[in-house]
């Protein structure tokens, strides 16, 4: 199983070390492609690649992968980018939205939500493995 997670980068690293635990979570599942994602210094590494490589290098692991994850709370064009490219490859998606009474989720995230290939789940950290569960079985 190989595991594409989707995570704010350029948008904010507020949430960086969350990410960094979900991953080590889906690591239960398959492999993860877009490890770094949950790194904490992920903005030194990818400082050294050409904007080009980064996108290239993504959307071949995005057709590469079985499923997409997606940590949503904090808006990110980039995630927004993968999850729509993602849906035109057919891929199944899971994203993860941790409600506030400062954050409204995109109609075009929750919108999408089908039940079963795009699923989109309201959560808070502590459910995070559960979710996972019933998603991979
Ligand atoms: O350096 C990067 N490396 C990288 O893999 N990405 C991808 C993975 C993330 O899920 C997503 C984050 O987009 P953004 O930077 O617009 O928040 O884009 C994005 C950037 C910077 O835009």
């Amino acid at each position: 199983m190989k595991i594409y997670f989707c995570g704010s980068i350029r948008a904010g690293r507020q949430d960086a070390e969350l990410y960094g635990r979900l991953i080590d979570l889906l690591k239960q599942y398959g492999s993860v492609l877009t490890e770094h994602v949950g790194f904490k210094e992920l903005e030194k590494s990818e400082k050294t690649l050409t904007d080009k490589f980064i996108h290239d290098r993504d959307i071949d692991w995005l057709k590469e992968c079985n499923v997409v994850v997606a940590e949503v709370t904090q808006p990110s064009l980039g995630v927004g980018y993968e999850i729509g490219r993602a849906v035109a490859m057919d891929k199944k998606i899971l994203c993860l939205f941790r409600p506030s009474p400062d954050k409204r989720l995109s109609a075009m995230i929750s919108g999408a939500d089908d039940g079963s290939n795009f699923v989109v789940k309201n959560y808070q950290e502590e459910e995070a493995q559960q979710i996972f569960k019933d998603f991979f079985s």
